[in-house]
């Protein structure tokens, strides 16, 4: 039997014994198209089109304003967020959809410095510095810039593996990811919480990467705040909103710096003082865009029955074995992974860099994969990203995907 029969035989064998198999026919992907980029955007739920046809036709076309109590759409962003909450390990209560990642990172790390400041007795040194994983999502950096502008603090860039050691008296907030957006390497955000909050600050944490595609334990392992976007694995559609995780305990002292009208106790009072509702609802700022909500709403119906557990076991069989695969398909020395072996370290994600001459023609080797119906993406410099996502990947995928790559690169330095 040749190299490619017997790898294709493998990848059978495990989509026979695979447990989520059938989840794949929930999500309408073209046949022909190996899809490798659901931690960008996350693929369509068959159910999607028919539920906003309904919104649009019936509940804002014919209902119109009546929607808003008639279609419950007032309470979405806290019945989609209970909806998400299980996916975090979040008990109710605690999780409100709306506005974008980039936004509820603004709101949770000044909330952070504020809490954090709350609690220094006078006399102890100023809490004036915010500490930022030095590889994060450039929005995050960007945000607690002026995060830090607006509070009097500083951000201070530190890698996420040294996070808890790093934390000190002048800790306010940290911001770290669960999961390296780039590398795909996941971090220990449950270690640095313990470091932070030994220092006296608070941590938000950015679950981007990791809702949908690992366990989340924002409960158990303490997280004060977090964020996630909601169209990566989580499947919400293009710009779908993001969700805002706020602690039980904290929401009493959750004290927003955009506390607009939709997180006033009574918004319909229309009062001109601002005071805020209980729960997770402080975390609201204006009108909830209601047609990309429900559509997550709607995509969030993937998850029932489906065990975390699970996601995780499969998640790390399709990167060992694609990672397997490319060392069989792609000539030797031309792509190293970014990506942790260690399954401790490993997100869902696998991020190959291009070496040598290879390097200057990824973003072409990257256009003859999507020439080939392989689609991944392309971070500078050189960097292939490959998302697994189990709900809908399957190893036969994980095999075109790594034997398209090796045709991929010769056809690429054929050309040179
Ligand atoms: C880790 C991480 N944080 C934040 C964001 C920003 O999200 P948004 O553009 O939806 O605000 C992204 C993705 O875009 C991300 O990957
Ligand atoms: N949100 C995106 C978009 O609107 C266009 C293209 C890509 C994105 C992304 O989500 C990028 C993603 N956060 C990343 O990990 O690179």
């Amino acid at each position: 039997m040749s190299e490619p029969e017997a790898g294709q035989l493998e990848a059978a064998v495990l989509d026979a014994a695979d447990e989520l198999a059938a989840c794949r026919k929930l999500f309408a992907l073209e046949e022909g198209t190996v899809y490798l980029d659901g931690n960008s955007l996350g693929a369509l739920p068959r159910s999607v089109p028919d539920r906003l046809a309904d919104v649009v036709e019936r509940e804002w076309g014919r209902l119109l304003i009546r929607s808003w109590s008639e279609s419950d759409w007032w309470n979405a962003p806290e019945r989609t967020g209970d909806r998400i909450a299980p996916l975090l390990g979040a008990a109710p209560g605690q999780v409100v959809v709306g506005d974008s990642t980039s936004v509820n990172v603004f709101k949770s790390l000044v909330a952070a410095v504020r809490v954090a400041r709350e609690d220094t007795p006078a006399g102890q040194p100023a809490r004036t510095e915010i500490l930022v994983d030095a590889a994060t999502f450039p929005t995050d950096g960007y945000i607690a810039e002026s995060a830090a502008r607006m509070t009097g603090s500083q951000v201070r860039a530190v890698p996420a593996a040294q996070m808890a050691e790093a934390a000190g008296p002048a800790t306010a907030a940290a911001l770290v990811n669960h999961v390296d957006y780039r590398t795909g390497e996941l971090h220990d955000p449950a270690a640095a919480t313990v470091g932070v909050h030994r220092a006296g600050g608070r941590i938000v944490w950015d679950v981007c990467h990791s809702v949908g595609a690992l366990p989340v334990e924002l409960d158990a392992q303490g997280a004060d705040f977090a964020v996630g976007c909601t169209y990566k694995y989580l499947n919400g559609g293009p710009g779908a909103p993001a969700f805002l995780y706020v602690r039980r305990e904290l929401q009493p002292r959750f004290d927003s710096p955009l506390p607009g009208w939709t997180s006033h106790r009574d918004p319909f009072a229309m009062a001109s003082g601002y005071e805020p509702a209980e729960g997770a609802s402080r975390g609201r700022v204006g009108t909830p865009d209601i047609l990309s909500m429900l559509a997550l709403e709607e995509a969030l119906r993937v998850w029932e029955g489906v065990d975390m557990a699970a996601v995780r076991a499969k998640s790390l069989a399709l990167t060992d074995f694609f990672l397997t695969r490319v060392r069989a398909h792609v000539p030797e020395g031309r792509v190293t992974s970014l990506t942790p072996e260690s399954h401790e370290l490993r997100g869902s994600q696998v991020s190959l860099l291009c070496e040598g001459e290879l390097r200057a023609d990824a973003e072409r080797v990257m256009a003859a994969l999507h020439e080939r119906g392989v689609l991944g993406d392309f971070r500078r410099p050189g960097v292939l990203r490959f998302g697994f996502t189990p709900l809908y990947t399957s190893f036969g995928d994980a095999e075109r995907a790594a034997a398209a790559l090796g045709e991929a690169v010769r056809a690429v330095e054929g050309e040179r």
